[in-house]
C-alpha cells in the first residue's frame, strides 16, 4: 500500500512489530491525527473481534475491516458485542507465509490472489467500495462469498490441507537421520505450511471444527483403503495383487483429477527479484537499521531471507528487490558502512 502512495499507520500491541514494518517501508508506527478512511485488523483469529470492538468503540475510521482466515466466528463474536456493524465488512486474503512477522511480509504477496469479502445486508457501500479498493491496490482478485460458505471452503483448499501437511511431517520428527537427509522436493511442497505458528493455527481451527473433522474423515477413508490395496500389492496372490495395483491406481487417478481443479495464479507472473546479500553480526536491532538505510535509499524491499552461520555470530540477510533497485542499494548500503556480499 505504502508503494502505492496510501498512508499507513502501524499499530501492534508489540510496538516493535510496527517498528520493524515501519522500517521495512509498510508505513510509519506514528498514530493518526483523525480519521482514517480504513483501519485493517490483522491480528490473531481469537483477538479479532476484541480488536476491532476497541478500535469501532475509539471510531478510528470511516471503515473496519479484518483479514482472520475464519469469517463466521469473528463476525457473530462482534454481533454478540452489540455493536453498529454497517462500517464493518469481514474479508480474507487467500495468501500467507508460514512465517509469521513484519519479516516474513512481502510487498506481492496478495498479487493476483483471490481475496474474499463477506459483506451482509447491513453493510454499508462505501465500505465494500473501500474494501475493493484495498484489494485492487493489492492486485489482488476480490471474491463475495457469504461467511459461513466461506468457512466451508476454507476447511477444504486450506484448513484440513495443512493438517494433512503436519501429519506428513510429523513422520520426520523421530525418523533417521540417513533417511531424513535425503529429502527432496516433493516432502519439501508437501510439509513447508507445517512450519507455520501452531498458536494461530489452534486459533484457526477452533474456529472451524466442524467441517475439518469431516474433510479429515474423509481422507481417512482414503487412506484406509490406501492402505488395504498396498497391503494387497504384499500378497502371494496374483487376482489380489491385481486387485491392489487397482486400488492403489484408481487413488493417484482421483488425486489427478482433483489437482488439475487447482486453479493457476491469476494475474501477473510472480516477479523475479535480484538479491543483495549483506553480512551481519548476530545482535539486537542490525535488522532494523538495514531496512531504515533501504528506506532512505528510496528501495522496496521485496522479500528477505536470514541465513544463520553455523556456530558464528554472524548471519547473511539477503534482502530481495526489484533488478533496478539492487545495485543502487549495494552501493547505498556500502556507503552506510555494511559488508555486501556477492
Ligand atoms: N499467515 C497467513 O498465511 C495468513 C493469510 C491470510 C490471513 N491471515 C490472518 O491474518 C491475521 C494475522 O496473521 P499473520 O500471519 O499476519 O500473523 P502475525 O503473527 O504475523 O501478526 C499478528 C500480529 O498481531 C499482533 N497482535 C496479537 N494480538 C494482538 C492484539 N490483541 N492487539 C493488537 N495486536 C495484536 C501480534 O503482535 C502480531 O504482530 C490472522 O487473523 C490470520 O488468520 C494469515
Ligand atoms: O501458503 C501459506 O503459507 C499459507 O499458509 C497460506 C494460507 C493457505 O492455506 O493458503 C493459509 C492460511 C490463510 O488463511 C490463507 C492462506
Amino acid at each position: 500500500l505504502a508503494s502505492r502512495g496510501v498512508t499507513v499507520h502501524l499499530a501492534d500491541h508489540d510496538p516493535a512489530q510496527a517498528r520493524t514494518a515501519a522500517a521495512l517501508g509498510a508505513g510509519t508506527d506514528e498514530s493518526p491525527e483523525g480519521l482514517v478512511d480504513l483501519c485493517v485488523v490483522a491480528v490473531p483469529p481469537a483477538h479479532v473481534a476484541a480488536t476491532l470492538a476497541d478500535a469501532m468503540r475509539r471510531g478510528t475510521a470511516r471503515a473496519y475491516l479484518d483479514v482472520a482466515s475464519v469469517k463466521g466466528g469473528p463476525r457473530r463474536e462482534l454481533e454478540a458485542l452489540g455493536l453498529d456493524l454497517t462500517p464493518y465488512i469481514g474479508t480474507h486474503p487467500m495468501s500467507g507465509r508460514e512465517r509469521s512477522g513484519p519479516l516474513a511480509a512481502t510487498a506481492d504477496l496478495f498479487e493476483g490472489r483471490p481475496w474474499v469479502l463477506t459483506p451482509t445486508r447491513d453493510t454499508d457501500t462505501e465500505v465494500l467500495n473501500l474494501a475493493l479498493e484495498l484489494v485492487a491496490l493489492c492486485r489482488a482478485v476480490p471474491v463475495v462469498m457469504d461467511a459461513d460458505a466461506h468457512d466451508r471452503a476454507v476447511a477444504l483448499v486450506s484448513h484440513m490441507p495443512h493438517l494433512v501437511s503436519s501429519m506428513v511431517a510429523a513422520r520426520l520428527e523421530n525418523a533417521e537421520e540417513t533417511a531424513v537427509r535425503l529429502c527432496g522436493q516433493g516432502i519439501r511442497d508437501v510439509t513447508r505450511i507445517a512450519a507455520s505458528d501452531p498458536r494461530m493455527w489452534i486459533d484457526i481451527l477452533s474456529a472451524n471444527p466442524g467441517p475439518v473433522a469431516d474433510l479429515l474423515a474423509q481422507v481417512a477413508g482414503d487412506l484406509d483403503e490406501t492402505v488395504t490395496a498396498l497391503r494387497a500389492l504384499q500378497s502371494a496372490d496374483e487376482q489380489k495383487r491385481a486387485e491392489g495395483a487397482a486400488g492403489v491406481e484408481s487413488m493417484l487417478r482421483r488425486g489427478n483429477a482433483g489437482q488439475t481443479r487447482v486453479p493457476g495464479k491469476h494475474g501477473t507472473a510472480p516477479a523475479a527479484y535480484e538479491i543483495v546479500a549483506v553480512l551481519i553480526d548476530d545482535q539486537p536491532g542490525q535488522l532494523a537499521r538495514i531496512f531504515a538505510d533501504a528506506d532512505r535509499a528510496g528501495v522496496n524491499v521485496e522479500d528477505v531471507r536470514i541465513e544463520h552461520a553455523t556456530g558464528q555470530q554472524a548471519g547473511l540477510v539477503q534482502l530481495m528487490v526489484e533488478p533496478r533497485a539492487a545495485s543502487a542499494l549495494s552501493a547505498a548500503l556500502r556507503e552506510r558502512g555494511w559488508s555486501i556480499r556477492q
